[in-house]
């Protein structure tokens, strides 16, 4: 297997730690000041190598995994010194048994998971990634492929002692063709410094998350994240036009074309897409970047009810068109929490429900012309009751930050609950006022947030600390709820540990034994991420 060469680039190499933008803002709040926070990464003692979850020591405030859930370690090998040393020949200097590093990778963003994994490699080429997995193969063990480590269902960090294989060392362009906008990369290439990459290309990346400063590419298609440029650039399912991925085995699948159209046979890469890492690891994109807009406008604006959110949808998608790139929303307690916890400023007069409109085109009069008679006629009817724009780079950003870091503020309010649902948009907020009133004192806050153009609730349930019994209370009802409408229990956050039982909502049982099917022809010793996506097979 030969490595990807990457000859015109190799000097130009990604970092792959998040790159914290500062903006200023219009409005006179403080904002973006750290687009996705570090983890206050806490000191532990050194770990003992060999063993299981129980010589690991404990970190106040995050639980080991298999103690707030019901699981069982499978029957995998438990990694040895040999495997140790096999590993230091495949990528010297890079085998990590540090226990500050791993505790970083063994707990999710929210730290809300935690695994024990005793060893994290760092490959640089997809021929290492491809050793490793044979290694793993042959002695059977398990393995948790991680990106940015920014999931927030449990996917990107082990359950018990897998190993961790990141892809923060697979950080470079390998080709980027300024006609066709098609960017080809190693999967560990943060999300954000491919956008300002493709950028100053005259092009942008298809989408854009919260996370972005700290995702990596090949976690986002692992996990087909969605994110803000959904509605206008639609799903990765459409512009990611390869992928190479090597297999539980080792063996190097090579579907990296940059080709739009192509109809031979299958189309494989759709079926790692989403795919969450537990049917091969993704190390390199090739990705079909749209032309850079060179008018960006943000309307935020306050409405007064939720049927006026909607008919101001309407009204927008009539009046702008082809220029509308997003349609955000967010109820007034979401803006009383980022107000709260990151000290942003709200940009409008109180509401109980606000919503951001993002504009891109490629003429600023066309689309500052449009966009003013869309305002004019949503404050003229009253379906909003205050609007600001922005058109310069540091109010758009400034506006987007509200909607942008409401997880991040919802970090700090307590435990959180979160569901990410796909809902008819008629009712998207009626769960969010059902669960008021069901949940009652014993909840924080309750709030209702998301791409509402894309119909995808991000309903969020914080408490001063995790219940069962609030847990209890949420679950299965939420999960049924969603069925009733013919929604999906998991419009783009995936499954991962966290949702994986929770897939027979969404799915028919065919499509649920197809799916274990194809885990099973893929990886037979179910050694990628496993415990994740889909439920154990009875
Ligand atoms: O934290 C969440 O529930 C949503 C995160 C992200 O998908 C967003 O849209 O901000
Ligand atoms: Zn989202």
């Amino acid at each position: 297997m030969v490595p990807r060469q990457v000859p015109r680039w190799s000097a130009w190499i990604f970092q792959a730690t998040p790159a914290w933008r500062r903006t200023t803002c219009a409005l006179g709040a403080s904002v973006g000041q750290q687009r996705w926070p570090r983890f206050p990464w806490r000191m532990c003692r050194p770990l003992a190598f060999r063993g299981c979850c129980s010589t690991v020591p404990r970190v106040p405030g995050v639980m080991l995994t298999s103690e707030r859930y019901p699981v069982q370690r499978l029957p995998f090998s438990v990694v040895s010194e040999e495997d140790l040393a096999a590993f230091e020949r495949i990528i010297p200097g890079r085998v990590i048994t540090d226990p500050e590093e791993l505790e970083v990778a063994n707990v999710d963003w929210l730290k809300s998971v935690r695994g024990c994994s005793k060893v994290l490699l760092r490959p640089r080429t997809t021929e290492e990634v491809s050793c490793i997995l044979r290694h793993c193969h042959q002695r059977n063990l398990a393995v948790n492929p991680q990106g940015g480590n920014t999931g927030l269902v449990g996917g990107s960090v082990p359950v018990f002692d897998e190993i961790i294989l990141s892809t923060a060392l697979m950080n470079q362009v390998i080709s980027f063709h300024d006609v066709s906008g098609i960017l080809v990369c190693q999967a560990g290439c943060v999300l954000e410094q491919l956008n300002h990459y493709v950028q100053e290309r005259g092009f942008i990346m298809p989408l854009d998350l919260g996370a972005k400063g700290s995702c990596h590419i090949g976690g986002n298609v692992a996990t087909n994240a969605g994110g803000m440029r959904f509605l206008r650039y639609g799903s990765l399912r459409g512009t990611v036009l390869g992928l190479e991925v090597v297999l539980a085995d080792g063996t190097v699948l090579d579907c990296l074309t940059s080709l739009r159209k192509d109809n031979t046979g299958y189309d494989l890469k759709q079926l790692f897409i989403g795919s969450e890492g537990t049917l091969g690891v993704i190390t390199a994109v090739s990705i079909l970047c749209p032309p850079r807009p060179n008018a960006v406008n943000v309307a935020f604006l306050g409405c007064p009810g939720f049927a006026e959110v909607l008919q101001v949808f309407s009204t927008c998608k009539g009046m702008l068109g082809e220029i509308l790139s997003a349609f955000e929303f967010m109820d007034a307690e979401c803006m009383q929490l980022v107000m709260q916890h990151l000290h942003l400023t709200r940009p409008v007069r109180e509401s109980p429900f606000y919503i951001l409109v993002e504009t891109s085109g490629s003429s600023a009069d066309h689309d500052a012309e449009k966009l003013d008679g869309f305002l004019e006629q949503a404050l003229g009817s009253g379906l909003v009751t205050d609007g600001t724009v922005g058109t310069d780079q540091n109010k758009v950003q400034a506006l987007w930050a509200l909607r942008e870091r409401i997880t991040e503020a919802l970090s700090h309010d307590g435990y959180v609950f979160k569901y990410d649902i796909s809902l008819p948009v008629e009712r998207f907020y009626d769960l969010v006022i059902e669960l008021r009133a069901r949940l009652g004192p014993c909840t924080k806050h309750v709030v209702g947030y998301g791409h509402l153009g894309d119909g995808n609730l991000h309903l969020n349930v914080t408490a001063e600390a995790f219940s069962a019994a609030l847990l209890a209370a949420l679950e299965p009802y939420v999960y049924t709820w969603t069925a009733t409408q013919q929604g999906s229990v998991s419009a783009e956050h995936g499954l991962g540990f966290k949702k994986k039982d929770v897939l027979g909502y969404s799915k028919p049982p065919t499509a649920m034994q197809l799916m274990w099917q194809l885990k099973a022809l893929l990886d037979p010793r179910g050694l990628l991420n496993p415990y994740k996506t889909l439920p154990a097979h009875a």
